[in-house]
């Protein structure tokens, strides 16, 4: 197997809201983790376990409460010049939930993809800029046509197409999807899916897909990350995770997922987590350690050497 080239480094991250008050969230508590080069790793956990706090503090858009986030080597929260910052933006981008919320209504389609051509003058001239524009509407499946309406034009799919253009108009190398698909028909979901896909064998991308169950996200996932109040309970490659959870919150997770097959649907039972299943004692180190190759989860070492034993099972 090829050495993956690790493009970005997480480590030990927190980002913590209202620090010091009694409201205090450690939203983000200690991540660890690596995103290599042309891969997606997909982040799930359920709503508010700060998936899309780790997102937007890897890319800068928080600062970060403590640790680092290295992109090809360099740390993304040190301090550095407008310049330097202005390169990071453009090799991250964000697609986000909602197309329509993050599209600016009053723009033309055309001004919403240019934005970032604009804001690093990717284009000589208004030509350049326009031919720019509509190559990029049909790398996403739309139109020349449809540079010149407006977003509230177009059906939810369209729009996040529209987002997907915006984000690679300026050639990033890195893109974090919010929960791209979550706000559309099930039906169009695949197609916004299978498009990503695409693009990113297209166009060298890694991807950071983050949602908030573990259905579609197996089908784009090379990895995925587990994440519940803050923290990374469990990272694996995407089969081995499906197919040998081991931390019961993935295993929570994995039964909530409905399949088409109705024998299956009959005899499944939800499996609800309950925290207190680990009965951690007084000083008991709890991490994120290898239970099989590239396998990870957060336990003590008791519960590692239980969760081996069951790894074949
Ligand atoms: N700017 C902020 N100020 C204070 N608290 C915040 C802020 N942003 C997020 N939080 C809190 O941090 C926690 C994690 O939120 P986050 O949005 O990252 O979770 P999530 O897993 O992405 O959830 P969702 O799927 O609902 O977006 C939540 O408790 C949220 O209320």
């Amino acid at each position: 197997m090829a050495v993956k080239e690790k493009l970005i480094e997480v480590k030990h991250l927190k980002q913590y809201f209202n620090v010091g008050k009694a409201n205090e969230v450690r939203a983000v508590d200690d991540l660890t983790f690596d995103i290599y080069k042309g891969e997606t790793l997909g982040l799930v956990g359920e709503s508010g376990c700060g998936k899309s706090t780790t997102g937007r503090t890897i890319i800068r858009l928080y600062n970060a409460t403590a640790g680092e986030v290295l992109y090809g080597g360099k740390n993304v929260h040190a301090k550095m010049s407008h310049k330097e910052l202005k390169h990071f933006r453009r090799k991250m981008q964000m697609i986000f939930q909602d197309p329509y919320a993050s599209l600016n209504p009053r723009l033309k389609v055309a001004d919403v993809i240019a934005e970032g051509i604009d804001i690093h003058g990717l284009a000589k001239s208004n030509e350049e800029r326009m031919h720019r524009v509509y190559e990029l509407l049909e790398t996403v499946g739309l139109s020349k046509e449809h540079a010149n309406r407006y977003p509230h034009e177009f059906s939810g799919g369209q729009r996040q197409r529209i987002g997907i253009a915006r984000a690679l108009a300026v050639d990033p190398e890195f893109i974090i999807a919010d929960e791209p698909i979550s706000a559309l028909d099930v039906s169009i979901q695949a197609q916004v899916v299978n498009l990503l896909k695409k693009l990113q064998k297209e166009h060298d991308l890694t991807y950071l897909f983050i949602a908030h169950d573990l259905s579609m996200v197996k089908y784009i996932s090379d990895r995925i990350g587990v994440m519940y109040f803050g923290k990374l309970v469990e990272l694996a490659d995407a089969d081995d995770l499906y197919n040998h959870p081991h931390h019961p919150y993935t295993q929570s997770l994995l039964s909530a997922i409905p399949l088409p097959d109705p024998d299956y649907e009959r005899t499944r039972q939800r499996k609800i987590y309950d925290p207190s299943v680990h009965q951690y004692k007084e000083g008991e180190e709890v991490k994120m350690r290898e239970v099989a190759p590239h396998h990870f989860v957060y336990c003590s070492e008791r519960e590692l050497e239980q969760y081996k034993k069951t790894y074949h099972g």
